[in-house]
């Protein structure tokens, strides 16, 4: 096992990072009244960690008799019957899923699986009829008619099933949604969390481990806890024991992207394009998010950009971000961006030095 699943803190207590969330959360479950929640904050800042410890302290351990699940549903759409294919992770009292895998159908999910699982109680072991948890990730990427449909299932089922929806920026979620929720910003944990994480991780696997390693992997890390752990441990595979100045490898999909971009910087032309549309292949055969890869492409350019370009290539990807909201197909957004940014810089090479 990975030390980032082996170390997530498994209950509220042990949660160290986001310490007064976590009483928080204690406290809205020994009141007995818990609201929708929206867990919203960048990646790696400790969602899921917050979100699972909490299903913990409101089932106790039924919660960790978990199963994986693959399951095929026939929604009815109108006029016809479309197949749908959804993976979820449910005990005995709560069920998690991504509804915006099912992408331009989501809302499918959102009108009918999602509402029939809502309906349905759950009884307790004193014979109580309980409520139903159901954890919606990405919550932002879902389109505005499903979270239209999430909205009034919230308001229907209030009484037999709580929402708890999870997403990296609240912006995207409509207001409707998010005001019918306890809004919860996660914030990215300090570089001195970070190091006390790392701390106890290596305490734990009996490392030592100096400060100034761990300042560094923490400033690395981008104040994303869970690649400093990765980090962490792919430094512990390649060297040990540790010294000061050991270099941090980057993770395999960012030194990828690294190379994406030095192709672009270095030729401009339709093969160079068509090669790059095979690295971007890797990327998303890998399962990295479309929107990380432009993100991680868009910072490496910043860094090896001339000024006066930096604003015009900041908004042809927002343009292409967009864009790959609105349709389904990631990778011609991907390619338009790199095509695009081809175009720009070749201009402004040929301006500058003719
Ligand atoms: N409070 C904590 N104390 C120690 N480690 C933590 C804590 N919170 C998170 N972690 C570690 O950081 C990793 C990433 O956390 P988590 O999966 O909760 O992030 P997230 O915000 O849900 O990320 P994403 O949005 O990318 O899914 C976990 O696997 C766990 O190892």
């Amino acid at each position: 096992m990975l030390w980032v699943d082996q170390y997530r803190p498994k209950t509220l207590e042990k949660i160290t990072v986001h310490q007064e969330i976590a009483n928080n959360l204690k406290k809205l479950v020994t009141e007995q009244d818990c609201p929708h929640l929206l867990f919203y904050g960048p990646s790696g800042s400790g969602k899921k960690t917050l979100i699972m410890a909490l299903i913990k302290e409101m089932f106790g351990s039924p919660a960790d008799k978990v199963k994986l699940e693959n399951k095929m549903w026939k929604v009815d759409a109108g006029s016809r019957t479309i197949e749908l294919e959804l993976t979820m992770l449910s005990s005995a009292h709560h069920v998690e899923m991504s509804p915006s895998d099912a992408g331009f159908q989501d809302r499918y999910v959102v009108q009918e699986i999602i509402k029939e699982m809502a309906k349905n109680r759950s009884i307790d072991t004193k014979g109580k009829r309980g409520f139903k948890v159901l954890v919606l990730n990405e919550v932002d990427k879902l389109s505005r008619e499903a979270q239209h449909s999430l909205r009034r299932t919230m308001e229907k089922y209030s009484s037999s099933c709580r929402l708890i929806l999870c997403c990296n920026s609240s912006s995207k979620v409509t207001e409707a949604v998010r005001s019918r929720c306890l809004n919860i910003r996660v914030n990215a944990p300090t570089q001195e969390e970070i190091v006390k994480v790392l701390e106890l991780i290596a305490k734990k696997e009996s490392l030592t481990l100096p400060p100034v390693f761990a300042n560094r992997i923490a400033a690395q890390s981008n104040r994303n806890l869970r690649r400093a752990i990765l980090f962490f441990e792919t430094c512990r595979v390649k060297e040990y024991p540790f010294t000061e100045n050991q270099v941090i490898p980057p993770l395999d999909w960012e030194q990828h992207v690294s190379n994406i971009v030095s192709d672009i910087l270095k030729e401009q032309s339709p093969k160079m394009l068509y090669e790059v549309r095979q690295k971007l292949y890797d990327l998303l055969v890998n399962c990295i998010p479309p929107v990380i890869i432009l993100k991680k492409l868009l910072c490496e350019l910043l860094k090896k950009l001339d000024s006066e370009l930096k604003h015009e290539v900041c908004h042809w990807a927002a343009h292409y971000e967009h864009k790959m909201r609105l349709g389904s197909k990631a990778i011609f957004h991907l390619e338009a961006f790199v095509a695009k940014f081809m175009s720009i810089y070749k201009e402004f090479l040929i301006a500058t030095f003719g």
